[in-house]
This record gives C-alpha cells, structure tokens and sequence, in this order.
C-alpha cells in the first residue's frame, strides 16, 4: 500500500457478512473519498460470546465470495493470524506501523457507538484514527439520546456520522433464519448464501430461537 493513503476498515464478526455490511462500507469509501477499504474479521470480537460464532476460516472466506466483484473493497486476515482478543486498537496500531502517513477512518454502525467508551484504549484509539458512525435502523442519531449518555464528550469530536439507506439487516437474524430452513436471499450476496448452504452452516444455532 501507497503511503499518503485513506483506509477505511470495516472490522466485524461477519458471522455471515450481510448486504448492510456491504452498503456501509460502499456509502463511506465514497462519501469520505477513500482510496480502499479494507474488511477485517475479528477472530475473537470482545465483546461476543466466542461459544457461538462460526470458525474463523468460513467468516473470512464469506468476506472474500461477497466481495470478489468490487475491486475498492479487500480483506485481511491481520486479526485472525492475532492472538488473543481482536482489539481495534491493536489493529490501527499494526496498520500506522506498517505504512506510515496512512490515514484511518474505522466504520462502525450506531449501536457499537453506544458501547463505544468500554473498548480497549480508547484514548490513544482516538488518537489513531477516526470513526465513521453509519445509522442502522432502531438506533436513532440524537446525541442526546439516554442510549450515549455513556459515550464520553470527547469522542464526538472524531467521528463523523453517515446516514445510509436502512437495511434491517442483521447476521443474527440471518442466522436464526437459516436454521428454520427461512429464505435469506437478498439479505447477502448470493455468493455468501450458496456457501452457507453448501457447507451446512447456521444449521445449530445453540439455542437460539426465531421469533
Ligand atoms: N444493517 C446494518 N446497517 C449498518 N451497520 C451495520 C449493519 N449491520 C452491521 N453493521 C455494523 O457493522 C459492524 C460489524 O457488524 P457485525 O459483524 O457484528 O454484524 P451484526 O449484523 O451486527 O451481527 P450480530 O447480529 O451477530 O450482532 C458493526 O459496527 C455493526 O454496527
Ligand atoms: O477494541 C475493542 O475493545 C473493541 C470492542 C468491541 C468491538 N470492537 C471491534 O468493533 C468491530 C465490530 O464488532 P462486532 O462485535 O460488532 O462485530 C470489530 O472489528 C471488533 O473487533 C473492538
């Protein structure tokens, strides 16, 4: 990678990665005139239940099938060959380490905002990088919202929000769909829901139920 470059990293458990994930990461790279946008799965996310996500290598190789027809959009698999917990913090460090003068932008959707202030760091991440908040449908976008009373003064001076067109869309959901034999097309790119079926996935979703 070029030096004097903007990234965007969108960093998930993509446990499977969804057309929602793909329009945030779309809608910034060009709003915020990014020059490529890198998809990082989190092999271990801090703040999931590690018990009921997907084997790492599936969740990456659904990112890569989703995103084989854009060429702005890439993947890397820094968290995964990480051990221990896939903190953000550690991931802008590695990347500012490695090609200096890049500059960062991390998406994140509205409701990872509102635990944003227990995230690793957080500080020196602030430091690092800037966020980009795209709304997700159910979060509203009022500062004053009771929903961020935890987010601390500071972190809105380096965050942008997007708003993008509202997909209520979520992997969980996408999940507890499979596993009732529910369709899920169009909710992903075909590529991901021809892997999901031929590889029998979410086909135990521990417990969980659909309502
Ligand atoms: N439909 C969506 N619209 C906007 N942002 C989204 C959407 N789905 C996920 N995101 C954002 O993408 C990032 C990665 O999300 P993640 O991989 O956890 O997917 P998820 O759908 O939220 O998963 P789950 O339902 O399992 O919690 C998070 O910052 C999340 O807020
Ligand atoms: O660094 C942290 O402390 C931290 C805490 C929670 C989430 N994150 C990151 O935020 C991204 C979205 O997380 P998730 O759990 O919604 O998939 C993913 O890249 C996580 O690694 C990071």
């Amino acid at each position: 990678m070029e030096t004097g470059r903007t990234i965007g990293i969108l960093g998930g458990t993509f446990d499977p990665i969804h057309n929602g994930h793909l329009l945030a990461a779309e809608w910034a790279r060009e709003d915020f005139k990014l020059d490529e946008l890198i998809f990082i799965p989190a092999a271990r996310p801090p703040h999931k239940d590690l018990q009921g996500i997907l084997e790492s290598n599936h969740r990456y190789r659904m990112v890569e099938l989703a995103i084989e027809d854009n060429p702005d959009f890439s993947v890397s698999p820094i968290e995964l060959e990480r051990a221990g917990y896939s903190y953000t913090v550690d991931t802008i460090t590695h990347y500012l380490q490695t090609y200096p003068g890049i500059k960062i932008y991390f998406i994140i959707g509205i409701d990872a905002l509102q635990i944003i202030y227990t995230w690793k760091d957080l500080d020196r991440l602030l430091t690092l990088c800037r966020f980009i908040v795209v709304t997700r449908p159910g979060y509203e976008l009022d500062k004053n919202a009771a929903c961020f009373q935890s987010v601390p003064a500071e972190i809105w001076e380096r965050i942008e929000f997007l708003y993008i067109p509202a997909l209520e869309i979520s992997s969980s959901d996408i999940r507890r769909r499979v596993a009732v034999g529910k369709t899920v097309k169009y909710l992903l790119p075909s590529q991901v829901e021809k892997y999901i079926k031929e590889n029998c996935l979410y086909q135990d979703i521990n417990g969980e139920t659909y309502e």
